[in-house]
């Protein structure tokens, strides 16, 4: 009894110690034990109600990446970059197709079943808000990217304007991916060995460029910037692109650097990056070259004259209808943003798909013959529908996105996401998930249904393009780059291990890339039936 007397007293003193704090004087001796009561009493309900919640959710739903409830999230973060792979597979493992909450070190997100995707579609995208997710994974405060936060403009204009205007842009695309192949692979017979990713990006940087700036912005800024020279690209694509953590000076070097750091911090040390001042000098080249461009465009607008581009800047500014969307700045980083990810998306499918083909000769021989087959059945006139045919390809390029389907996690949305592996390596959908099959999906049994739903359809069952309303816009371009690319250089080159070792994708958070200094052997085939576009 003493005990509690002294106890209250204590609490007397500390609650009026409390209470004195406050700005606004609260503390009547007269009511002095009653608010003393209220007090406790509400504080104990609501460290209960607080308890209760995280006891509930706690034994609800599982929490991964955190070994004890108090480890600092720094250690969560530097395992997640680290050991994302194997920290999804073994929690798919135990969650046989249940929610569990994964802690990334840099929040907290709710891993989804990915057969909820149907009923969460119906959610409207404020719930379902995609962008501000992508926007946090790219650290966007960071890298130049923060409007995509919020602006949709350059996604609405590709999926309205330019992924329709694909039959249009086909050919002078294809033609400077063709172009681009000649200048940057070995023009040899013996066998050389070669970095894939850094003579392959600058043929997708130069049908890129084109479908986002168009033909038109090779007469604005440098011209040696836009025009098809031996150093063809707009330097802002190249540098960009780079994924390598060392030397890059790009986006994606920011954004995977700063993410090992806690956020508090990272405002701060990004400074004490040299890729981060030579990102910001990336932009600002960028800006110089378009905003004269942007200005001209505007120009004949304002003069009620129509330009005729068909990419997306020149559609951008066409359907502008305020101030912002048709301002030059804006559009630098919307335009930026896009050939970011495009870029390096499709740089990083198809040499993954080469290196898969090298390491089984068996397969790229079927491919390359399907490749010769349809180029006499066609008499050499390549087009969209005719890529579309190839089945085999098809099937070794599904296949080579399942196996290193990237990134790890899909459906990112905000507070939740998916693991794009519980579905790609899923044994009842796929026989021997973790082995590379490169025509699993032309076997008799799954033959028609390879048909009914091409590489460049939203599929659950690969999740390439994601899903949903923000299932990736530019699809069909990528499919068909990818393709141009595919063709040409297959019949053109042989390709082999260097060693007899296939190159390792590298893995950091949880993006599964094909790293720069990986090397193969290439040589040119005697046989090529010389396709071009
Ligand atoms: C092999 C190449 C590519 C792959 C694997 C890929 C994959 C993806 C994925 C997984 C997403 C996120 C979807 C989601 O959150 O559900 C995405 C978004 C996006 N992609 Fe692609 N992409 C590729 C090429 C391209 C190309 C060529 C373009 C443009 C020409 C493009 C433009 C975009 C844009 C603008 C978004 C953001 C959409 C939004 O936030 O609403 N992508 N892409």
């Amino acid at each position: 009894m003493a005990t509690q007397v002294n106890s209250a007293d204590h609490g007397t003193s500390l609650a009026t110690k409390a209470i004195h704090f406050f700005p606004f004087d609260l503390y009547q001796p007269s009511d002095g034990r009653q608010a003393l009561k209220l007090f406790v009493v509400i504080g104990a309900l609501l460290l209960g109600i607080v308890l209760h919640y995280s006891r509930r959710s706690n034994h609800d739903i599982a929490i991964v990446n955190r070994r004890f409830s108090w480890e600092p999230s720094l250690i969560a973060r530097l395992r997640w970059s680290l050991g994302a792979l194997s920290i999804l597979d073994s929690a798919d493992k135990k969650a046989r197709g249940n929610p569990y909450r994964l802690d990334r070190g840099d929040k907290e997100l709710l891993v989804l079943p990915v057969a909820l995707i149907p009923e969460l579609n119906r959610l409207s995208p404020d719930i379902l808000d995609a962008r501000q997710s992508h926007a946090f994974e790219f650290l966007a405060h960071l890298t130049g990217l923060e409007l995509t936060a919020t602006a949709s403009y350059q996604t609405r204009i590709l999926q309205r304007r330019v992924g329709p205007a694909l039959p249009e842009l086909f050919f002078p695309i294809a033609r400077r991916i063709s172009r681009a192949i000649q200048l940057n692979f070995p023009d040899s017979r013996e066998w050389t060995a070669i970095k894939p990713l850094p003579a392959a990006v600058p043929c997708f940087s130069e049908g890129m460029s084109l479908l986002l700036f168009g033909a038109e912005a090779k007469t604005v800024g440098s011209p040696t910037v836009y025009y098809l020279t031996p150093e063809p690209l707009p330097a802002i694509l190249v540098d960009f692109y780079e994924p390598s953590l060392i030397k890059a000076t790009t986006v994606f070097a920011v954004a995977f650097i700063m993410r090992l750091v806690p956020s508090i911090l990272q405002r701060t040390l990004v400074w004490f990056l040299p890729v981060k001042w030579s990102l910001n000098r990336k932009w600002r080249e960028l800006e110089t070259i378009l905003t004269p461009e942007v200005q001209r465009q505007r120009g004949l607008k304002e003069d009620g004259k129509e330009t005729s581009g068909m990419d997306l800047l020149s559609w951008m500014i066409r359907d502008a209808t305020t101030a912002f969307e048709q301002d030059a700045s804006v559009l630098t980083t919307l335009c930026g943003s896009v050939a970011t990810g495009s870029i390096f998306s499709v740089g990083n499918l198809v040499c993954q798909i080469l290196a898969d083909l090298a390491a089984h000769s068996d397969v790229l021989d079927e491919v390359r013959a399907e490749i010769r087959n349809k180029h006499v059945q066609i008499g050499g006139r390549w087009n969209v529908p005719a890529l579309g045919s190839l089945e085999k390809l098809e099937s070794a390029m599904k296949e080579t996105a399942r196996v290193a389907s990237s990134p790890l996690i899909i459906y990112n949305r905000v507070f939740i996401t998916m693991s794009g592996r519980e579905r790609t390596m899923d044994p009842t959908l796929y026989e021997d998930p973790e082995v590379y099959k490169g025509l699993r999906f032309c076997a008799p049994d799954k033959i028609d249904e390879h048909r009914m739903r091409p590489f460049r359809t939203v599929d659950t069952s690969i999740l390439t393009w994601g899903a949903g309303r923000a299932a990736c816009p530019g699809r069909a371009i990528a499919d068909a780059a990818a393709k141009v690319f595919l063709v040409q250089i297959l019949d053109e080159y042989d390709f082999a291990l260097v060693d007899g070792n296939p190159p390792e994708p590298s893995i950091l958070h949880e993006f599964i890339f094909f790293n720069p200094n990986n090397r193969m052997l290439c040589r040119r085939r005697e046989d090529s039936i010389g396709i071009k576009f």
